[in-house]
């Protein structure tokens, strides 16, 4: 099944003279369980993608599909409840919380959303599938970058969400923490059935997802 289906979307900032249309006319649909690749320039609209289908902002014309519901069909309250239920964008590591441990981090905001108890067992998974389980106790700012990145993408993993949307994970990761990272999340995703769509600029870490979508003046092309 289709976890992500995007049908003849412009996306366009600015008025007047100054109007620029970031995204023309896109289409693509990206399976369940598939980890991709998003590249392109600087400025070729990866992330203004993302907050389409997170549902931070909204396309002028086109159609979202996400699990194979109709985003534009759904009233606004039904559209963000899903959302929050079905899609994650995974932040940058700043995003943990300081004052939480690992663990709590990934399982906290979890519990505080549904009221449920911490599922132990899927937490033990998550931690160990992500190299983790020596980190559960320390706080974010004991953890390497490569270890926080981790976590924020423990995090979503827990969080159950099928879609997991990644802005630039690697941004500021070295070398060989960046390919490291990738390889896991790839895994994961792999091993948990997530839809990954995740934007980077790197090519070598392109490389390493199952399909590589590429935005250029507006449009996208595969490979
Ligand atoms: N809210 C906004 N208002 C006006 N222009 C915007 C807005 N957000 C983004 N842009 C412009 O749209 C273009 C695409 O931006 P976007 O951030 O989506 O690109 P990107 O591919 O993610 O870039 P980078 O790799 O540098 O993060 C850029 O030219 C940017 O200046």
């Amino acid at each position: 099944m289709e976890a992500i289906r995007v049908q003849g979307v412009w996306k366009t900032y600015g008025n007047g003279p100054e109007k620029e249309s970031i995204l023309r006319d896109v289409s693509f649909a990206l399976e369940e369980g598939s980890f991709t690749a998003l590249t392109g320039i600087s400025g070729s609209g990866k992330t203004t993608l993302l907050h389409l289908l997170a549902g931070l902002q909204d396309p002028e014309a086109g159609e979202i599909f996400l699990l194979g519901r109709n985003m534009r069909e759904m009233i606004k309250k039904e559209r963000i409840l899903f959302r929050r239920r079905h899609v994650s964008l995974v932040l940058q590591e700043a995003a943990l919380l300081p004052n939480l441990t690992v663990e709590e981090n990934l399982a906290l905001p979890v519990v505080m959303d549904t009221g449920r108890l911490v599922e132990e067992e899927k937490l033990e998974r998550i931690l160990k599938d992500l190299a983790l389980a020596e980190a559960r106790n320390r706080y974010p700012a004991q953890l390497s970058g490569g270890e926080r990145q981790r976590a924020v993408f423990g995090r979503a993993l827990f969080s159950e969400a099928e879609i997991l949307l990644a802005d630039e994970p690697c941004a500021r990761l070295d070398r060989r923490q960046s390919l490291e990272t990738v390889g896991m999340l790839k895994r994961c995703a792999g091993l948990w059935g997530r839809t990954v769509l995740m934007a980077t600029h790197d090519l070598d870490l392109a490389q390493i997802c199952d399909r590589i979508l590429t935005l250029e003046d507006g449009q996208i092309r595969e490979g």
